[in-house]
């Protein structure tokens, strides 16, 4: 199987400061990757790139031809005294069947809230809207960037649960960046911690213990995640689950847990 979306040797200059340096990524199909790092990392900016809104200064990235993204930003600010029904608001910019849109709201876990004012909406409800607006694009991979910020735990909590069982509905990957070093979605087939370059990567708990996942957020995190759970009663296919294979202490070699993760994900 090759990866939906690929970087190589990625590299991103703002003026003279180097934001990343030499990102090599991929995301395969269905795969639930979570992005952590430190403020100022260059998460937003790996995000942009993968969106195709900055261009790489060396390095290439590679898109599946005919891949569709759907986009789920950190914050939206929308005019308080807009007059404007949720309805509405996902039927722009581009015109969509309203059928479409009340299935959208129903995949996002709001439905009936169509008629409903956006500026009315809770945090919460407005994320969910977010979402259901990038599902409208049918993505084959879902880019969230820091989607559950303002969320309260539950809040959270569930929204992580939608994701995950959009992954199960309709196979897309997702790809998102995780606002809270503490909290990180357990579903993440692999969590990649960056710095400007990529850290190490591996599973939630091999990350967790990763002694440069340590050195990097120290005692402030008491070195772990506080992994969101939720009772399965279904496998998942965890292509990203070769480093398991790897002890803590060997969670270090980001470019190898993605090469094993790539040839077990070969068909
Ligand atoms: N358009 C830009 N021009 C110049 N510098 C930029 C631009 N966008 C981002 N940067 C710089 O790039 C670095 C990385 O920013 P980025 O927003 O990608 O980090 P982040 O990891 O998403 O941070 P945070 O967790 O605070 O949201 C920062 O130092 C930022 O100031």
């Amino acid at each position: 199987m090759t990866a939906l979306i690929e970087t190589s040797g990625l590299t991103i200059r703002y003026g003279g400061a180097t934001i990343l340096d030499r990102v090599d990524l991929g995301i395969g199909r269905g795969e639930i990757v979570t992005i952590v790092g430190p403020n100022g990392s260059g998460k937003s900016t790996l995000l942009r790139s993968l969106l195709g809104g900055v261009s790489p200064s060396r390095g290439t990235i590679r898109r599946a031809p005919g891949l569709r993204i759907g986009y789920v930003p950190q914050r939206l600010v929308l005019d308080p005294t807009l007059p404007i029904t949720v309805m509405r608001f996902l039927g722009l910019p581009t015109k969509v069947p309203s059928e479409a849109r009340v299935a959208a709201l129903e995949a996002a876990g709001v439905p009936g809230i169509g008629e409903r004012q956006m500026a009315a909406l809770s945090g919460g409800q407005f994320q969910r809207v977010m979402l259901a607006r990038a599902i409208l694009e049918k993505p084959d991979l879902l880019i969230l960037d820091e989607a559950t910020a303002g969320l309260d735990q539950i809040g959270a909590a569930a929204f992580y649960q939608r994701i995950e069982a959009l992954r199960t509905e309709t196979g897309c990957a997702i790809l998102m960046v995780s606002h809270d070093l503490h909290v990180v979605m357990s579903a993440s087939d692999r969590v990649i911690c960056l710095n400007g370059h990529v850290c190490c990567e591996g599973t939630p708990e091999v990350v967790a213990e990763a002694p440069v996942y340590r050195a990097l957020f120290g005692e402030g995190t008491k070195g772990t995640f506080a992994l969101y759970r939720h009772k399965h009663d279904h496998e998942h296919d965890h292509v990203g689950g070769d480093a398991c294979s790897h002890g803590p202490a060997e969670a270090l070699p980001a470019a190898d847990a993605h090469a094993g993760r790539q040839s077990e994900a070969a068909e």
